[in-house]
């Protein structure tokens, strides 16, 4: 069988936490398939130029067998350069008693310029996710000053808290993790996020009626799994490394080669559906299928999916609002 042309995949923030999990994980093949060979497009600022060079030889020093080239630029037109894919990492983190919203004005800036960098010279059907908070925010911010990129081809992150409320279910109901499907987290990837078992199955039964602790549900599961950054980031000092990497992996490989009819859920920019304002970037419930992903849709919800929905949807507007200037 003759050799696939390279896959291009940009990525940012190269010399940061985040890509020091992602970029090996990348070239070992977990986000294309073992037979798919990988250029890596590595931006980041020039400051951090050296850093990257450094993790650069340790990828060499890896041999991975897929990765036939790196590129290392400050340019992000030159990073961004034919990409099949591209994941947005490089953003500042928050510390600790900071929340994610507090990083909008120091990150919002960010995503102009490289959403003009995107635009100029991606692939047309190129893959991204943004990864750096305020994700959906930045990821909106992205895809406006971007107008000939298809907007559907940008979405943002909410796949770590997918995951995190993954293990918490499973972990209390007893199941294994890769039994459930039909969970969502809704809305923005922060405190205001809805994780929601409404529809949750493990082994054909509903979790809500295997728990059978709605106060567990709304009291401890739901903001659990929305402070769960914080609790990283005060137990270690540093915001999640390696689970984000997994998560914008898992996100990522997902949309390339489909979800096995399973719910995930991705930050997408909403077309109405389910009351939430169009084009917000919102973290909904999707089915991932021949390389495109399709929003589950037609669910009713119930008053307490409706508070909960609410509640994001207004900080979600409110930092539309806050970026308004930069939105185009
Ligand atoms: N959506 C999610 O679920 C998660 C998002 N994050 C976010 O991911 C972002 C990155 O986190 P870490 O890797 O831990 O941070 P880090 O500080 O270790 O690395 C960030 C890197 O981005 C680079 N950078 C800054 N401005 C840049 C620009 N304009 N162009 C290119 N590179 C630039 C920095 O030089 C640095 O190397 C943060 O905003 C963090 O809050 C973190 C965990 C989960
Ligand atoms: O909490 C943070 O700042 C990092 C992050 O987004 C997460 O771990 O979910």
């Amino acid at each position: 069988m003759p050799t696939p042309t390279p896959k291009r995949i940009a990525v940012t923030g190269a010399a940061g936490q985040i890509c020091y999990a992602l970029l090996f994980r990348i070239a070992k093949g977990d986000v294309y398939g073992p037979d798919q060979p990988v250029i890596l497009q590595l931006l980041d600022l020039p400051q951090a130029q050296a850093a990257v060079r450094g993790v650069v030889m340790e990828l060499e020093d890896c041999a991975f067998p897929l990765l036939v080239d790196t590129i290392v630029t400050d340019d992000p037109t030159v990073a961004f350069r034919d990409a099949d894919a591209a994941f947005f990492v490089g953003s500042r983190p928050r510390s600790k008693g900071m929340e994610r919203r507090d990083l909008l004005s120091a990150n919002a800036e960010i995503f102009r310029v490289q959403g003009r960098a995107l635009n100029e010279a991606a692939k047309r059907d190129a893959k991204v996710v943004v990864v750096g908070n305020p994700a959906n925010t930045n990821a909106m911010i992205l895809a406006a000053n971007a107008p000939d990129f298809p907007t559907e081809n940008v979405t943002s992150m909410i796949r770590l808290d997918h995951n995190r409320a993954l293990t918490q279910l499973a972990a209390r109901a007893g199941v294994a993790v890769g039994d459930i499907d039909r969970l969502a987290v809704w809305g923005n990837h922060s405190p205001t996020m809805f994780a929601d078992w409404t529809e949750a199955v493990s082994g054909g039964r509903l979790l809500s009626e295997i728990i059978d602790d709605e106060t567990w549900y709304r009291e401890t599961l739901i903001p659990d799994v929305a402070r769960r950054g914080t609790a990283i980031i005060e137990a270690r000092g540093a915001s999640s490394a390696a689970s984000a990497a997994n998560a914008a992996i898992d996100h990522m490989h997902d949309w390339i080669h489909g979800s096995d009819g399973k719910w995930v859920s991705m930050g997408v920019h909403s077309t109405g559906a389910h009351g939430i304002p169009e084009g917000l970037m919102f973290g909904v419930p999707v089915v991932c299928k021949d390389g495109s992903y399709e929003r589950v849709e037609g669910l009713s919800f119930n008053e307490f999916q409706n508070g909960m929905m609410a509640r994001t949807i207004a900080e979600l507007e409110e930092e539309r609002e806050a970026v308004a200037a930069l939105l185009g």
